[in-house]
């Protein structure tokens, strides 16, 4: 199975020249599944509620889920997303699983980081795992990973590989999602954008690349550099998720003590 990220550098608020550029850029790429940053067409640093509104859009049938679902198409791939999501009650910070098939399924940011808390409802969906035929799969938002029930949770659920579209600014997410891997016996395949945003007199936010694709035993089989764009496609074989075993004592999943850990 061939899987990848595509980091980029969105310009905020052009929504249909960033989708013009991330289509043109897969328009290269022959793979399975590809995993776009957070907010990969509209941007990060949000300013106020009524812009975030303008941006954010309806799931499945807003501009960018229905451009999304026509690249799956036209590449014959599965795509994992993130975007501004307007829903009934508010917006939501969400990220989008589609394939050649059309829409697939739909995750809001579990965990909101600093200033998505004025912007974006909590998320309400919960972790889910889609089974794509060719591989599991579940999807968690950038400071999703701070939390480790969010990749445990999808492990749980069966997902072999974990899609974590992200806007990473702090450094330590990297490093630890070796250990997020590792820990749960799962692929992880986590897409950043780089780029500095610096808007209504904030101060800039710079984000860090290193998009990376890490193996169930914690190897990094391809990391982006931090300040370019980049799209790889790495081969892998899911099965390697499906064996939690350590050695024949020990079972990573089995084992949990779920009784003990209840504070
Ligand atoms: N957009 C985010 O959720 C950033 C989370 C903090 C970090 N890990 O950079």
């Amino acid at each position: 199975m061939r899987v990848g990220y595509l980091q980029f550098d969105p310009i905020f608020a052009e929504v249909k020249r960033n989708l013009d550029r991330v289509a043109e850029r897969l328009s290269r790429e022959t793979c399975d599944l590809m995993v776009l940053p957070e907010l990969f067409a509209s941007g990060y640093q949000f300013v106020s509620e009524t812009e975030v509104r303008a941006l954010a859009e309806p799931v499945p049938d807003g501009p960018t889920t229905q451009r999304l679902v026509e690249i799956a198409r036209e590449r014959n791939m599965h795509l994992a997303a993130g975007l501004p999501e307007r829903g009934t009650d508010g917006c939501y910070n969400s990220a989008v699983l589609v394939g050649p098939q059309g829409f697939i399924g739909l995750y809001r940011k579990t965990h909101l980081f600093f200033e998505e808390t004025l912007w974006f409802r909590p998320g309400n969906t919960g972790f889910q795992v889609w089974d794509l035929g060719v591989a599991k799969v579940g999807l968690m938002v950038c400071f999703d990973w701070y939390y480790p029930e969010s990749a445990r949770t999808l492990a749980l659920k069966g997902a072999e590989i974990i899609c974590h579209p992200s806007n990473l600014v702090l450094p330590h997410c990297p490093d630890a999602m070796v250990t997020r891997s590792l820990e749960n016996r799962v692929f992880a395949i986590t897409a950043n954008r780089i780029g500095t945003e610096a808007r209504g007199g904030k101060p800039p936010m710079t984000f860090i690349g290193n998009s990376e694709v890490v193996t169930p035993r914690g190897k990094i089989l391809q990391r982006a550099p931090r300040d370019r764009e980049e799209a790889a496609v790495i081969e892998i074989d899911p099965a390697e998720a499906a064996n939690k075993a350590l050695n024949p004592y020990n079972d990573l999943l089995k084992d949990r003590r779920v009784e003990l850990y209840n504070p």
